[in-house]
């Protein structure tokens, strides 16, 4: 029997106002809708009327960013995405959450609670956040080196989905008549002792709808992608050009491989930022007030702070200064350093691909990118164009959206583009199924304790 026409899997990153750091300043809603329900829910809502996949959140412990300038900060993904998660039925909630400044017992439990409460809808974006300020959150002078965080991540990665499969599916027997509520043989201690960290187990929470709440993995340095090749189910990435795209959907298939699993359980979705209008002047026209409202500098400064370069060494009508990149990229290598203070390998390798790729100089890059993407600017037609490349060209099986406002920029994107990938066969016209392992074409796993029971039951014959 044919398979069916492969689709692909689109969720809508949800930053603050708008994917633009200006959004707020030509904001559709007041400031404080951030730190209340109803705004989320409504784009949810919207999300959900273009049947997308999920709902994602960006987070991290600390207060990024300026706040002189921007209403940084935010609520807790967990906590604000089980009340979108009630008042949707079909879209996915992804969470952002660190594997640096969080305990596994703890944070198991929390995403395994939304996949219960949502019914199967849940995933964890695991990150293990750059950046000083966060450290200087909970004790430490700076951000631990790269390749300590993805060592603490791999093992934090293997407790959770330990603890996820401490209560094997049918664990619970519920027979009230014999006051028998469990077999306590199918809920397993994991009994972790690890470099970093030491669990007994198991969860106080059963087994999920999902089996194991879905995992997304952003960070695309060498650590992360040998950590999301290994446990993720969804990569969160950021490849700007589309040649950078393909090598590393190829290279995270490969890595996938190389683990033993199939490549076809790994779902790479680089991030992409839009403007659309109805017409390719009125999308520009719309990008050109919302960057008018950062200036050039402004512009220019999200660029600087990606490559770990001050925005007041930058010549914004010369090329990057490579000498410097090429240090700081060295430094970055150099396991031992903390360059970029800790920060994005993933973001920086983006940024310079393309000013290299297109010889770009500092301010033609800058309007390049948005919140560390790509950026498209452009009409439905123009935008679903280019999802359809990289879908079709082996560089993505899905996408993270981000849209320059809210909630006018959701609703553009699911009025008008989506009806454009329906209609090319590439994007489900309606949802078939109700968890999001399954929008995202993912099969839902066994508890690793189960093959270990039918090992000793198969010993015991
Ligand atoms: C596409 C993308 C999205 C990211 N989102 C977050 C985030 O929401 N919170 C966070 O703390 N780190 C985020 N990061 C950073 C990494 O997860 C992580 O902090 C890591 O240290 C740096 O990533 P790297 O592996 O690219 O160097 C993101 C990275 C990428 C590439």
């Amino acid at each position: 029997m044919a398979s069916p026409p492969r689709q692909m899997s689109i969720g809508m990153n949800i930053l603050g106002l708008g994917g633009h750091g200006a959004a707020w300043r030509l904001a559709e809603v007041p400031s404080n809708s951030l730190l209340g329900v109803e705004y989320f829910q409504n784009i949810a809502r919207i999300s959900e009327r273009g049947t997308l996949d999920a709902i994602f959140l960006a987070d991290g412990p600390a207060l990024n960013g300026n706040v002189a300038t921007n209403p940084v900060g935010g609520l807790e993904p967990t906590v604000l995405l089980t009340a979108v998660a009630l008042a949707t039925k079909y879209i996915g909630v992804i969470a952002t959450a660190s594997t640096t400044y969080n305990d596994p017992y703890n944070l198991a439990r929390r995403i395994a609670s939304l996949d219960h409460i949502s019914g199967g809808r849940a995933a964890w974006n695991v990150v293990t956040t750059a950046g000083d300020i966060a450290a200087q959150n909970f004790g430490l002078t700076g951000a631990p080196l790269h390749q300590d965080r993805y060592g603490r991540a791999a093992e934090f990665l293997d407790i959770a989905i330990k603890l996820w499969d401490s209560w094997e599916d049918d664990a619970v027997i519920n027979d009230w008549k014999n006051g028998v509520f469990a077999d306590a043989k199918k809920v397993h201690t994991i009994d972790h002792a690890g470099e970093h960290f030491s669990v007994r187990g198991p969860l106080n929470v059963r087994r999920t709808p999902q089996g194991r709440p879905v995992l997304v993995q952003a960070g695309s340095s060498e650590g992360g992608k040998s950590v999301g090749s290994r446990y993720a189910d969804a990569i969160f990435t950021t490849q700007t050009t589309l040649e950078d795209g393909q090598a590393f959907y190829a290279e995270m298939r490969n890595r996938a491989r190389a683990w033993g699993r199939d490549p076809d359980s790994l779902k790479i979705m680089p991030g992409l930022s839009t403007v659309i209008g109805s017409t390719e002047a009125e999308a520009h026209a719309r990008c050109d007030e919302l960057d008018s409202y950062q200036g050039e500098l402004g512009l220019a400064g999200q660029i600087a702070a990606r490559i770990g370069i001050a925005v007041s060494d930058l010549d914004l009508d010369a090329p990057l200064p490579w000498d410097r990149i090429i240090d700081v990229r060295a430094a970055q290598r150099d396991a031992n350093t903390r360059a970029l203070g800790g920060g994005s390998h993933g973001f920086f390798e983006a940024q310079i691909n393309l000013a290299r790729r297109e010889n770009l100089t500092v301010r033609q890059l800058s309007k390049r990118i948005r919140s560390g993407h790509r950026l498209a600017v452009g009409t439905p037609e123009q935008i679903a164009d280019t999802l359809e490349e990289w879908f079709k060209s082996g560089a993505a099986d899905g996408f993270n959206i981000m849209p320059d406002m809210f909630p006018s920029g959701a609703e553009i994107f699911v009025d008008e583009v989506v009806p454009l990938l329906r209609r090319r066969g590439i994007f489900r016209t309606e949802y078939t199924g109700t968890t999001l392992r399954h929008h995202l074409g993912l099969s839902r796993p066994k508890s690793q304790y189960e093959d270990e029971e039918d090992c000793e039951r198969l010993l015991a014959v």
